[in-house]
């Protein structure tokens, strides 16, 4: 296995540090993570989709230890807290002790419930991170957020408990299809929209390479978006503050997904909507101008992302369900808005009506 183009980029949270290993083969190289798992127990979690492909050889490194695996459904429906007690009955049925270890092998959707079960189970233990999209090697499978949904919305439950590694093989991407790779970059974009202007300009250069996911350029935009988040949750782990601002256009993309039923719009491909939903807001409210939305708009396209909201939504009820986000405070709408290209800002207290009059323009011919 070649790791000239690999890259190790770490985590810095004091006791709590890990690293995230991004290069091609990772999966095999056991000697590498297995070195990671403190314990005799280890409980696998995946999905029905990827664990075909990947699962054999995760358990190879596996050898001389008590393990077993839990596969989820596919699907962000899944993603559960039913799901969580299920995966906790494995973790008992394995007999697993408070040095066992959960690895997640999947997307965002298993690494999110495998991370809150390996958080639950005797009060916390450790878990590892196999991501195999792109969206949760760039993202998900980094700063420790993880949790479930309800009915009522997405991620209202969870915990923030932090992987002891990231084992990125981006090996794994070459069985992903099409529409979840272009999900995967609307978090790289999102990324540089908040707080690097320099990889922004450098993503609207390499629109055409990432299109034809040219490997190098791939690993850089991963290694960029990585270190990136990494800065961001080494000053506030827990989002007592700017950690908030990775949440850009997440309020708008996560009521569009729960109103679409986890159908109608993948997370990244809500979050496409929801950035650019967020700088149309931010234009409104005079932060920003017009030319840094167009800017945003043209890259998104550039990739293919959608940047309209579906037919069939109502904005009324989207407005509800941002009323349930979690940054909210004292009852009124605390956005993640910007004043332009790498500034995203924080900001309580925004007009309900100007929410509104946004959506109302978003889904105008929709319904
Ligand atoms: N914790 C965080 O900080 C954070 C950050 C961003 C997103 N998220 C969460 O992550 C989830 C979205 O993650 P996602 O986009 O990875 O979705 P996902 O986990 O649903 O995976 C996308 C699809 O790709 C399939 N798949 C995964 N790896 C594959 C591979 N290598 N080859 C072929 N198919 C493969 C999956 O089975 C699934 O059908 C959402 O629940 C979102 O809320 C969490
Ligand atoms: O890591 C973070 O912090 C993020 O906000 C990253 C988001 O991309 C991600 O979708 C996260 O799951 C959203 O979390 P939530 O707190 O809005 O539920
Ligand atoms: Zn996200």
């Amino acid at each position: 296995m070649s790791h000239s183009k690999s890259q190790t980029i770490d985590v810095a949270l004091g006791e709590r540090s890990y690293p995230v290993w991004i290069g091609r083969g990772l999966l095999d190289d056991h000697a590498r993570w297995r070195s990671t798992l403190r314990g005799r127990h280890a409980l696998i979690i995946s999905n029905r989709t990827v664990a075909p492909l990947y699962l054999e050889r995760v358990a190879r490194g596996l050898e001389g230890l008590r393990w077993s695996s839990f596969l989820l459904e596919d699907g962000e429906a899944h993603k559960t807290f039913q799901n969580v007690g299920l995966a906790l009955d494995a973790l008992a049925t394995l007999g697993a002790t408070r040095d066992a270890c959960v690895i997640a092998l999947g997307g965002g959707v298993v690494g999110d419930l495998a991370g809150f079960t390996a958080a639950c189970w005797m009060r916390g233990i450790d878990f590892i991170q196999m991501p195999t999209t792109l969206l949760s090697m760039v993202d998900s499978s980094v700063g420790g957020k993880t949790g479930v949904n309800l009915p009522a919305g997405k991620n209202l439950v969870g915990a923030f408990h932090q992987p002891r590694a990231v084992i990125a093989d981006i090996g794994t991407l070459d069985s992903l299809p099409d529409r979840e790779y272009r999900a995967g970059l609307a978090e790289i974009i999102k990324g540089a929209a908040i707080g690097d202007a320099d990889l922004f300009t450098w993503l609207e250069q390499h629109a055409t390479a990432l299109n034809a996911r040219e490997e190098t350029a791939l690993i850089q935009a991963i290694a960029a978006k990585v270190r990136y988040k990494a800065g961001v949750v080494a000053l506030d782990e827990t989002e007592q503050g700017e950690r908030a601002l990775l949440n850009l256009g997440h309020t708008f993309g996560h009521a569009l997904e729960t109103a679409g039923h986890y159908t109608a719009l993948l997370h990244g491909e809500g979050v496409a909507v929801g950035i650019l939903l967020a700088a149309r807001l931010s234009e409104r409210l005079g932060m920003s101008a017009s030319g840094d939305t167009e800017r945003l708009e043209r890259l998104l396209k550039a990739v293919s992302l959608p940047t309209t909201v579906p037919a069939g939504f109502d904005p009324d009820q989207l407005l509800a369900l941002m009323r349930l986000d979690k940054k909210n405070i004292a009852g009124t709408l605390r956005l993640i808005l910007w004043r332009g290209i790498g500034r995203a800002e924080i900001v309580a207290g925004v007009n309900e009506a100007d929410v509104l009059a946004v959506l109302r323009d978003a889904t105008r011919g929709n319904l």
